[in-house]
């Protein structure tokens, strides 16, 4: 456990690939001021920067896949800890994916106070997520490595909502329809719980 982080307030996103994580997550920094921290936005900006070590992390990502453990984990507490005096809290996107990432999350970090379960059919994400890749450069939304993060979704992540359903802290936001009014209430209830 890091002292700087001990009390901090810890909510995970977790969702399906091109479920709408990040675009959730934006609307919560907007109206709640949390730091919003993707896992998948932080590997990508090591692969940005050059690094030896980042253009590993691109083969594995191209691929769809997921990359050790300790390096997202790390990756996270760092930017963590530098937004440690002025966070409210945090909005963890993309982050468990498989339930001992959350496992040792806790272990290093602190226990999340919720979990964030956007919801979408994969009709719906892979019809987003082939949009997005017309314009978003990235190297895993086409077709194929698409199909791949989905398997992986469904096979890995999707446990982890069931193994934090156990101690109550899961709230679902259904994005499969355009209505924002389960949003709305949803995030309301979401935000103002107390751990
Ligand atoms: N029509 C519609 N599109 C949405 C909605 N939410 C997100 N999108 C779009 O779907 C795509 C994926 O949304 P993101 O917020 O990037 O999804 P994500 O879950 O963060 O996806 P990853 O970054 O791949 O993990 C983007 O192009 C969004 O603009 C929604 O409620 N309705
Ligand atoms: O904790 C994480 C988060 C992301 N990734 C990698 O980063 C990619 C993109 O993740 P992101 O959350 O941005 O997109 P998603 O796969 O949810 O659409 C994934 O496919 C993985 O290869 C990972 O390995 N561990
Ligand atoms: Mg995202």
């Amino acid at each position: 456990m890091t002292d700087k982080l001990k009390d901090a307030k810890i909510v995970f996103v977790v969702g399906g690939p091109g479920s709408g994580k990040g675009t959730q997550c934006e609307k919560i920094v907007a109206k709640y001021g949390y730091t919003h921290l993707s896992s998948g936005d932080l590997l990508r900006a090591e692969v940005a920067s050059g690094s030896e070590r980042g253009k590993q992390l691109q083969a594995i990502m191209q691929k769809g896949e997921l990359v050790p453990l300790d390096t997202v984990l790390d990756m996270i507490k760092e930017a963590m800890i530098a937004k440690a005096d002025v966070s409210k809290g945090y909005l963890i996107d993309g982050y468990p994916r498989e339930v001992k990432q959350g496992e040792e999350f806790e272990k290093k970090i602190g226990a999340p106070a919720l979990l964030l379960y956007v919801d979408a059919k994969a009709e719906t994400m892979v019809k987003r997520l082939m949009k997005r890749g017309e314009t978003s450069g990235r190297a895993d939304d086409n077709e194929e490595t698409i199909k791949k993060r989905l398997d992986l979704y469904y096979k890995a992540t999707e446990p982890v909502i069931a193994y934090y359903e156990k101690c109550s802290i899961v709230r679902k936001v259904s994005r499969n329809t355009e209505r924002n009014m389960m949003l709305q209430s949803n995030m309301t209830s979401v935000l103002s719980l107390t751990p």
